[in-house]
């Protein structure tokens, strides 16, 4: 067994490279010096005594619009202490709220505990009207200028009154902000036309990092994160990085496999971590393009077993149909005999099966998130044929165990697998 304190390590400060944004927080971001200017302007009347604009920030996910947020707010807040200005910044993340009840409890929470420190609970049992007023006097109480961030904001749906409530608000003694950060691009659009313009006062779009960007942020961040990895006269760039625990090749690898989906700069910095971690835990000294490619193909296995494992219902029950026919052996299968077999496998669960055309729909479905394939019929009446994507073992090995839902479906399928083994 490996004793711990032995081991030799590429690792200067591991937490470099963590993509995680609680870990780490870069607080230099030249790829977004034209936002970081656009938010400065937006917030710069709070230096003058005046109301910071409400900004609504959007673009794909892992785009740097949370961190760079982060560094303005920071920015301001540090320069708020020093002339003694009143400035508060509520952050509030409103991932896995489903209404804008939820998030302003979650707001409520944040603003008692500016005042009173950690440990408040959330509030429940009020109307909705009752606890905007909470809220209210609540930033009453605080005063002087507050900035209220809301990240991953589509959360609410389309109970959008929380963004319509509070921009209106005018709290007495307050300069209330309002920043609203999104990567559903879909949902800025649905905006109602009142919130949109009252919240999108001042809009920031981030447009996605192309590879050569990707190969920055990763070179200033390895340089930060790994032992013998500099940068030449102090340009901090990918062309000026000098290291002698990466190989050529791995870091533009990285970047071009993570600038060819969305151009996600935390999805880039996750493959290159995963790699650098491959590389460390074998107690090797280089990171080559082998650790990145094998980081690609963990991280896709990974994606694809929590996708199984967070189908909802429906999808669930293609797959297993679909899984069904692959377990004797068939590499594709027409819908019909797949449909055949989701409906039996519904009235094993007591589950209403959906119309055929339905499930069509969610066979496509899973054919789209590379869970399924999907041949075209050809000619007058030809069906698709559907077979696995992905290994038969990957799929029972992350189907529901025995006592869950659609466990009895799922075992049936596993004893099946087994038998065609
Ligand atoms: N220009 C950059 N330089 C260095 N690191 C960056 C840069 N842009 C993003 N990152 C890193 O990428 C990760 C994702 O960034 P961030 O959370 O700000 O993205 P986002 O646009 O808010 O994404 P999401 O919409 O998914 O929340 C973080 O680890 C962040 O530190």
């Amino acid at each position: 067994m490996k004793a711990f304190g032995d081991d030799d390590t590429i690792f200067e400060d591991i937490d470099v490279l963590n993509p995680n944004e609680q870990t780490y927080q870069p607080t230099d971001l030249p790829e977004r010096a034209d936002e970081l200017d656009q938010i400065h302007s937006s917030l710069r009347p709070a230096t003058m005594g005046s109301t910071p604009l409400n900004v609504l920030v959007y673009g794909q996910s892992g785009q740097g619009k949370t961190v760079s947020i982060m560094l303005k707010t920071t920015q301001l807040q540090e320069y708020a202490d020093e002339v003694d200005m009143d400035l508060t910044v509520v952050d509030v993340p409103c991932k896995g709220v489903d209404n804008s009840y939820h998030a302003l409890t979650h707001l409520y929470k944040e603003l008692r505990e500016k005042q009173l420190g950690p440990g408040e609970e959330l509030p429940s049992g009020y109307q909705k009207k009752a606890l905007l007023n909470m809220v209210l006097e609540e930033l009453e109480s605080i005063g002087g200028t507050i900035i209220i961030v809301l990240d991953e904001i589509d959360a609410i749906g389309d109970d959008d009154y929380i963004l319509y409530e509070l921009p209106r608000s005018n709290p007495e003694g307050v300069r209330l902000s309002i920043i609203g950060i999104t990567n559903d691009l879909q949902f800025r659009e649905n905006l109602d036309g009142d919130v949109r313009s009252s919240l999108g006062e001042d809009e920031v779009k981030f447009d996605p990092y192309d590879a050569n960007q990707l190969r920055n942020i990763l070179a200033r961040r390895a340089e930060g994160a790994l032992r013998d990895t500099h940068f030449r006269d102090g340009v901090r760039d990918y062309e000026h990085l000098e290291s002698d625990v990466v190989s050529d090749d791995a870091l533009p690898l990285a970047a071009a496999l993570g600038a060819q989906d969305t151009g996600d700069a935390r999805e880039a910095i996750r493959l290159f971590f995963r790699a650098a971690r491959f590389a460390d835990d074998n107690g090797e000294l280089e990171i080559t393009e082998h650790h990145v490619r094998d980081a690609r193909d963990f991280l896709e296995q990974k994606a694809i077993e929590s996708g199984i494992q967070t189908l909802p219902q429906q999808k669930m029950m293609a797959l297993m149909s679909t899984a069904w026919h692959v377990s004797k052996g068939e590499q594709s299968t027409a819908t019909t005999p797949i449909y055949t077999q989701y409906k039996k496998m519904c009235e094993v669960e007591d589950v209403t099966p959906l119309s055929n055309r339905r499930f069509r729909d969610r066979l496509n479905d899973l054919s789209d998130s590379n869970i399924l394939t999907k041949t075209q019929g050809r000619g007058r009446g030809k069906q698709n044929r559907y077979g696995l994507a992905v290994d038969v073992e990957t799929v029972v090995e992350n189907l529901p165990q025995k006592n869950e839902r659609h466990g009895e479906v799922a075992e049936l399928l596993r004893k099946q697998v087994e038998k065609h083994r």
